[in-house]
C-alpha cells in the first residue's frame, strides 16, 4: 500500500505533518509513504509546479495526501507555471472528477458556527463537486475587443458524459445517505446549466428512491445559511462547488475542518484511487506560525484510508479521535481557541 504525500506550500507542510503523524501512529503493516514536491516549492526547485517525477509518484500510489498549494511570490508568473496549476493538473491528469466535500457539525461545536447554534446543529451534508470540467478547463485567454479594450475570457462548458458520470456519483452517494439530492445550477441564465439540468433529470430515472430537486446557485448560497439542515447531497459544477464548499465550512465553524476526497473510476488492489486534501488553501497570512488547524487534513487522511486503502476501521478511529479532541475543547484560533497546529495534532494522537 502506497501513499504519495504532496505537502505543497504555506501551511500545507504544517498540516500535512500532523496528518502523516496520525497515519504513522496507526502502524499499518506494509504501508509506505513517499514525499514529492508540488506547487510553488516545486516551481522554485525544478521550474515546474507539477514536476513529472511528482506525477509519477502520485500515479504509482494507491492514494495521494495533498496539503495545499499557492504562494504570493508566484502570483505574477505565467498561468501554466503557477502553483495552483499543480492541483488542477493532478485532478485532470488522473481523471479525478468527483470531489466529495462533507460538512457536518461536530458535537460541541454548534456554538462556534457563523450561524445560530440551532441552525448549525442540523448540518449534515455532502457537496459532490464536478472537478474536471466547467469554466476551469475551457478555452481561456486575453483578446482585444472591437473598441480596442483588452478582454479576458474563460469558456464555460459541460458535455453530456461529464455531467452523467458525476450525476451517478451524486445519486449513489444519496442512496447511501438520506436519499435527497439537490442539484445546483444557473439554468435560468446559462446553457451549460440547462444541459446539466437535463442530464441530471435523465440520470434520476435510474434512482427512483432519491428525491431530486433543482436549485439556482444564488438561492442555494442563501439556503445554505438560512436552513443548511435541509440539504443532504448537493450536486454541482466545478466553480459553484468551489464557492459553496468554502461557504459551508463557515456554517460548520471553520475552513480548517473541511476535508475532501477527489475520486475517479480507477480501482487499485485496495480501493478507489484518489486524492485527499483539506478544502482550504496555503493560507499565506498564517503560514510558518504554527497556527493552522490541521483537522481538515487529518480528516482527509481518514477519507484516504477509507476510500483508497479499504481501512474503514482505521478511518473510524481517526474520525473518533478528531471528534473527541474537538469535544474536549482543544480548538485552534480559527475556532476561537488557542491551540497551535502541533498541539492539536498531538491531542488527536493522544485520543486515537
Ligand atoms: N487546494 C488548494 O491547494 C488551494 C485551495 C484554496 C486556495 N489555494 C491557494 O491558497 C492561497 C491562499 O488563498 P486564500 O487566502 O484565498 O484561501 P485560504 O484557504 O488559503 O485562506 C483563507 C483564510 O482562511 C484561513 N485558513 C485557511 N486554512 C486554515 C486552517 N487550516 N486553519 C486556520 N485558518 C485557515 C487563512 O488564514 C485565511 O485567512 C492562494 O494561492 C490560493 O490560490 C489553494
Ligand atoms: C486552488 C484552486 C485551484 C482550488 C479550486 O478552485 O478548485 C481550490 O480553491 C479548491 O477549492 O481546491
Ligand atoms: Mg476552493
Amino acid at each position: 500500500m502506497k501513499i504519495a504525500v504532496l505537502a505543497g506550500d504555506g501551511i500545507g507542510p504544517e498540516v500535512t505533518r500532523e496528518a502523516v503523524g496520525v497515519i504513522e501512529r496507526l502502524a499499518i503493516p506494509g504501508l509506505e509513504m513517499t514525499d514529492a514536491l508540488v506547487g510553488g516549492v516545486a516551481y522554485k526547485a525544478t521550474g515546474h509546479p507539477l514536476p513529472p517525477e511528482t506525477l509519477e509518484i502520485a500515479r504509482a500510489s494507491d492514494g495521494i495526501l495533498f496539503g495545499a498549494v499557492g504562494d504570493p511570490d508566484c502570483d505574477s508568473l505565467e498561468r501554466h507555471l503557477r502553483p495552483e496549476q499543480a492541483i488542477l493538473g493532478l485532478r485532470k491528469a488522473l481523471t479525478l472528477f468527483a470531489n466529495l466535500r462533507p460538512a457536518k457539525v461536530f458535537a460541541g461545536l454548534e456554538g462556534h458556527s457563523a450561524l445560530r447554534p440551532e441552525v448549525a446543529g442540523a448540518i449534515d451534508l455532502v457537496i459532490v463537486r464536478e472537478l474536471n470540467g466547467d469554466v476551469y478547463f475551457g478555452e481561456k485567454g486575453f483578446r482585444t475587443a472591437a473598441n480596442g479594450d483588452r478582454e479576458g475570457y474563460d469558456v464555460m462548458s459541460y458535455s453530456d458524459s461529464e455531467v452523467r458520470r458525476i450525476a451517478h456519483v451524486a445519486f449513489r452517494t444519496a442512496m447511501g445517505r438520506a436519499r435527497r439530492l439537490c442539484s445546483v445550477d444557473k439554468a435560468n441564465v446559462l446553457e451549460t446549466s440547462q444541459l446539466w439540468r437535463d442530464v441530471v433529470i435523465e440520470v434520476a430515472q435510474e434512482y427512483p428512491e432519491v428525491a431530486l430537486e433543482h436549485m439556482y446557485v444564488d438561492n442555494a448560497a442563501m439556503q445554505l445559511v438560512r436552513a443548511p439542515g435541509k440539504f443532504d447531497v448537493v450536486l454541482t459544477g466545478n466553480l459553484f462547488g468551489d464557492i459553496l464548499s468554502d461557504q459551508a465550512s463557515m456554517c460548520v465553524g471553520s475552513i480548517g475542518l473541511l476535508a475532501s476526497a477527489s475520486l475517479g473510476e480507477r480501482e487499485t488492489a485496495h480501493g478507489t484511487f484518489g486524492l485527499y486534501e483539506p478544502i482550504h488553501g496555503s493560507a499565506p497570512d498564517i503560514a510558518g506560525k504554527g497556527l493552522a488547524n490541521p483537522m481538515a487534513t487529518i480528516l482527509s487522511a481518514a477519507m484516504l484510508l477509507r476510500h483508497s486503502l479499504g481501512l474503514a476501521a482505521e478511518a473510524d478511529r481517526i474520525e473518533a479521535a478528531v471528534a473527541k479532541t474537538l469535544a474536549d475543547g482543544i480548538l485552534g484560533g480559527d475556532l476561537g481557541g488557542s491551540a497551535g497546529t502541533t498541539e492539536i495534532g498531538d491531542a488527536v494522537l493522544a485520543r486515537l
